[in-house]
């Protein structure tokens, strides 16, 4: 089967990194760090991108990585007591690691995007780990511009599961599975095949800054969902629409940040679970999403996710709104 070596090292190096982080979720309450943009960071975020990168510099060493985090932060004297936790929690995976393999190995995550590289978000959504909500790791293989192969571990999500804790699998052409984190009986998943059913659902951010919850439900209505929406974290949304909990996934742009454009490892691995699943990825405008341009999604704005059924009526939508 295509891609089958990669599928099996992403997931291996996807569920250690779950397993660090609900670690530190569960042993230190962690402690946000602020990065420049004023985004929140915290030692899982930077343990979850040092093992998958070194799993990555070993397995595939000329294939670029492109992470959301990097060290330089985490090399400042004063963070010393921090990077030797995160060295810990490395090591109790991968034993005997140091600081300054840390270091080298979340470095290892700030490639660049060309013919063939992965993206990881070592948390997606920081913000809802940090509340004890749902996050996701995410990491995606891209060749030319489409992805290929995409995991999301879901730690805290439960779906229709009988406890916490999702995994989704995609690989071009062969289909979407969803599984719990031990990833036994991987189970084909189908996004929900009706457009007129009252029970559909959307999902949208918990952020209310990462959209705009006011034009979302206006969109989905125009859809023809009528349930509220269902707030959610992370790209743990697109297994929602992939596994067929919810119909839709908006993400408009906020009106506070207009010019705002998608970074490549909030969608690459969610974007292929949904396609795979049967539903459809593109931006607010019907335009897929370009993965060829660099760490932003320069080439689009805003996010649409739907079943398929749906994705035309909303665009249409958005279309009328706007002219
Ligand atoms: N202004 C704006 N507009 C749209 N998106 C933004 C914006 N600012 C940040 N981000 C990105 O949102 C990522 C978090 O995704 P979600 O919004 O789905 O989750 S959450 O509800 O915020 O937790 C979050 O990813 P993480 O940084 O990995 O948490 C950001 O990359
Ligand atoms: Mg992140």
């Amino acid at each position: 089967m295509a891609y089958e070596t990669e599928k099996q090292i992403a997931i291996k190096a996807a569920l250690a990194a779950g397993q660090l982080c609900e670690r530190v979720r569960h042993e230190i309450s962690p402690e946000a760090i602020e990065k420049k943009d004023r985004s929140p960071v915290t030692i899982a975020d930077f343990g979850s991108q040092a093992l998958i990168c070194r799993e990555l510099a070993t397995e595939f060493p000329n294939d670029p990585v492109v992470g959301e985090e990097d060290a330089a932060e985490l090399k400042q004297p004063e963070m010393a007591e921090r990077l030797s936790q995160v060295a810990d929690y490395v090591g109790a995976i991968a034993p005997n690691t140091t600081p300054d393999q840390v270091v080298s190995w979340i470095d290892h995550g700030n490639g660049s995007v060309g013919p063939r590289y992965w993206t990881l978000d070592p948390i997606d959504g920081t913000k809802g780990f940090l509340r004890k909500d749902q996050y996701a790791v995410a990491l995606a293989l891209v060749e030319d511009g489409e992805v290929k192969v995409g995991v999301l571990v879901c730690p805290a999500l439960q779906l229709s599961a009988a406890q916490p804790g999702l995994m989704f699998v995609a690989v071009r052409g062969e289909g979407t599975t969803m599984s719990g984190l031990d990833g036994q009986n991987p189970q084909t998943i189908k996004v929900v095949s009706s457009e007129n059913d009252p029970n559909l659902r959307f999902v949208e951010s918990v952020e209310s800054g990462h959209g705009n919850q006011a034009q979302q439900a206006e969109i989905a209505k125009a859809a023809g969902i009528t349930q509220d929406s269902l707030r959610m974290d992370s790209q743990a949304k697109y297994g929602a629409v992939a596994s067929g909990e919810a119909a839709l996934y908006l993400r408009l742009p906020s009106p506070k940040t207009p010019d705002y454009r998608e970074k490549i490892w909030d969608h690459a691995a969610g974007t292929i679970v949904v396609e795979e699943a049967g539903g459809r990825v593109t931006d607010m405008h019907g335009k897929p999403l370009d993965f060829s341009q660099g760490a932003k999604l320069v080439d689009n704005q805003g996010v649409v996710v739907s079943n398929g059924l749906l994705h035309d009526k909303v665009i249409a939508a958005l279309q009328q709104q706007t002219s």
